[in-house]
């Protein structure tokens, strides 16, 4: 079968469009472009299928509004232009989807919501009931609260995870380039890739930096398609009707049919570890191999300085990382839990330290180097 089939035959479809596709260079919105991608996505609703739009472009949009030229580098300027494109994102929408009798709706989320289960939940359900409802959510990160340790920055992950989330058949992303080469397109001799099948399709090329106005670059569309476990194509908006009908345009990259939970994906992804947690030969043996939780008996030692909540790696007494999790303690609170049992703590410290140093439910095993590295 024509793999593109399933782009043009799915129900419930993400699309994400990146700043440079949704804004001028001057930092203003692009009208004319968000009306043309507003009719290929009012079209190909009107056929019944369910549209999920995740849209960057609030920092971009923010710009020219606050008189910078460029985008700034720093989080706290960076998140007051958001504030003030993200208003004006979504006010164009509004009256854009409007001409077709649509509603939208604005759905902020952070990297946080994606991996805390009451948040996940709640941006689930709230998803799930805007498209009973039959309107059309379209979704940032939340930038004004996103922090540099744990932020997207791009949206192409936060797309993936939102495909996930939504339970989406394909993804679209879309961008300023039609597809992706094999090196940077502004370099001369890059080539096309048509398809990707699997990751084995993508060594030795070169997913170089970003444009002017976005963050990711290929190495998060890439990264994306990776973890949405579904069709993904990547092809620039002018190509975003052929791409959503499923015609041979960008690269298409077969899905990853490995099953995982988004919250693992975002673990095993895209989060940064905020310290290490060292431990013993069997207590590796427990989470690798069977898949237990991590008790305070099988931890040696502890790095850094991270909060209970907090993304850390695992790592065996070699140093090498095995796992990521959300850790139960405070790192200062470890040391005093080592090499202890759940029982004893409880005896002796009362029955709050009977629970785990992370949970099996919130620990993901990286399996290899490169999923270690992410
Ligand atoms: N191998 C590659 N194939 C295609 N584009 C690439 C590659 N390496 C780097 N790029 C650059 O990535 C840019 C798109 O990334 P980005 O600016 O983050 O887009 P967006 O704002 O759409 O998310 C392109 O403009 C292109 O110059
Ligand atoms: N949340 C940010 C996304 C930043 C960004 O540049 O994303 P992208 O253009 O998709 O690489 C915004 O709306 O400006």
């Amino acid at each position: 079968m024509n793999a593109r089939k399933s782009i043009a035959t799915a129900r419930r479809i993400v699309v994400k469009a990146g700043s440079s596709s949704l804004t001028t260079p001057q930092g203003r919105i692009d009208a004319d472009r968000i009306d043309a991608l507003v009719d290929v996505l009012a079209a190909r609703r009107a056929t019944g299928t369910e549209i999920i739009f995740v849209s960057s472009g609030a920092i971009a949009a923010g710009l020219g509004p606050l008189g910078l030229t460029r985008r700034p580098p720093d989080l706290a300027t960076q998140q007051a232009a958001a504030s003030v494109g993200q208003g004006l994102l979504v006010a164009r929408y509004t009256s854009s989807f409007a001409r077709y009798g649509v509603g939208v709706a604005q759905v902020l989320l952070t990297a946080d919501d994606m991996i805390r289960r009451v948040h996940h939940r709640n941006a689930q359900r709230c998803m799930a009931q805007l498209l009973n409802l039959g309107v059309l959510p379209i979704v940032n990160e939340n930038d004004a609260v996103a922090t540099d340790e744990i932020r997207f920055g791009d949206n192409d992950r936060l797309a993936a995870l939102v495909a996930h989330l939504t339970r989406a058949d394909a993804l679209i992303l879309l961008s300023d380039v039609d597809a992706l080469y094999t090196g940077d397109p502004r370099q001369p001799g890059a080539r096309r890739i048509d398809e990707v099948r699997t990751s084995a399709d993508l060594g030795g090329i070169q997913l170089g930096g970003s444009g002017r106005v976005g963050t990711g670059g290929m190495v998060t569309k890439v990264e994306a398609a990776r973890i949405a476990g579904i069709p993904v194509v990547l092809t620039n908006a002018a190509s975003a009707a052929a791409a959503i009908a499923g015609e041979p345009v960008g690269t298409y990259f077969h899905p990853d049919t490995r099953h995982r939970s988004t919250r693992h994906l975002w673990l095993a992804h895209a989060t940064t570890g905020q310290g290490r947690i060292v431990l013993d030969p069997g207590a590796v043996e427990a989470i690798v191999q069977r898949r237990k939780s991590l008790l305070p008996a099988g931890v040696t030692g502890v790095e850094g300085d991270f909060a209970a909540g907090d993304p850390v790696d695992l790592c065996g007494t070699d140093g090498r990382v095995v796992a990521r999790g959300l850790v139960n303690y405070d790192a200062g609170e470890i040391p005093d839990l080592m090499g202890r049992s759940t029982r004893w703590l409880a005896r002796e410290l009362g029955p709050e330290y009977e629970r785990e140093i992370i949970h099996r439910d919130d620990l993901v095993v990286l399996t290899t180097d490169e999923e270690a590295r992410a």
